[in-house]
This record gives structure tokens, sequence and C-alpha cells, in this order.
């Protein structure tokens, strides 16, 4: 397994992803879509996300946010040409500042890999997102992420 996020401009990790526009002319997943062209030059005509890839829906009543956490899974060929293709983006350099593998084992101290990623700073509830993802792709157990 691998799983992708990215460094951001703020020197957070995250997803790509980002606001809806203002207005009711989008929809969540045509928003994700779309940010995901901007931040990421994904190739929607094979890789576009569905309402079906969604994992996680988050109230932040303190900044009267809800985000939307959207999965998609993909092959490993599939999944390089993914990475490849952000260097190509849109706002590479300006909101996308580096495309990253998360390493998801943890090494024989008990300490290097996972859990060293895990002490990063993420955006919003990425870190949240990041331990759902991974149970519910069955990538780790709820034991092994705890
Ligand atoms: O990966 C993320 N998971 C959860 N929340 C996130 C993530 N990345 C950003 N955020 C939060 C942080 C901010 O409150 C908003 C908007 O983020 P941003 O990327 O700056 O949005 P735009 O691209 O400018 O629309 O989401």
């Amino acid at each position: 397994f691998s799983l992708q996020m990215q460094s951001r401009f703020d020197g957070n990790m995250g997803f790509p992803g980002g606001l809806m526009d203002k207005g009711p002319q989008e929809t969540p997943v045509e928003a994700l879509n779309r940010e995901l062209v901007e931040e990421i030059n994904l190739d929607l005509s094979r890789f576009a996300c569905q309402q079906e890839d969604i994992l996680l829906t988050h109230v932040n009543h303190s900044k009267k946010l809800v985000t939307y956490f959207y999965a998609k899974e993909v092959n490993l060929v599939e999944f390089s040409e993914i990475e490849k293709a952000v260097l190509d983006s849109e706002e590479w350099g300006t909101e996308t500042y580096g495309v990253l593998r998360v390493p998801l084992f943890t090494m024989s101290d008990g300490y290097r890999g996972f859990p060293v990623f895990l002490a990063n700073k993420f955006a919003g509830n990425a870190r949240i997102q990041l331990l759902k993802a991974i149970t519910a792709k069955n990538i780790l157990s709820e034991d092994e992420v705890n």
C-alpha cells in the first residue's frame, strides 16, 4: 500500500483539496475535483472522485466549516502516474510544495516510520482523516494505529 499526502505552502501536511467556491454552483465533490486539478494536476477522465468515495464528514463549529474527506483507491502504477503529474500542476510551488508517500510501517525501534510521520503538523483535521483512511482501507488495524 501507498498513501499520498502533500506538503503545503503553510508548512503543514495535508491532503489535496480546498474550500468550495461561494454560491450554489458546485457540489462538494465537484469542488474537490476542481481542486484536485489545480493542486495535483489529476487526470479527471481516469481518477475523478465520486460521491461514493466519501469517508468522513466533520463539522468545525468554531471555524464554521464542514469538511468532507474522500479516499480514492488506485493501483500502484496509477499511483506513480498521479505522483509524477503533480510537478506540472498549476499550483505547484504556490499551494502545493511537495508530494509525499506516508511511511505506513514502524521500524524496529518502535518509533521511526509512521510514528515519526505523525509528529508532523497537519492542516485542519488532516491527521484524523489520515488515520481514518488507514483503518477504513484496512491498511492498518485500529489496534496497530493506537
Ligand atoms: O488536508 C486537510 N484536511 C483537513 N482540512 C484541511 C486540509 N487542508 C486544509 N484544510 C483546512 C485548512 C483551512 O481551514 C481550509 C482551507 O484550506 P486551503 O487549502 O487553504 O483551501 P483553498 O485551497 O485556499 O481553498 O481547509
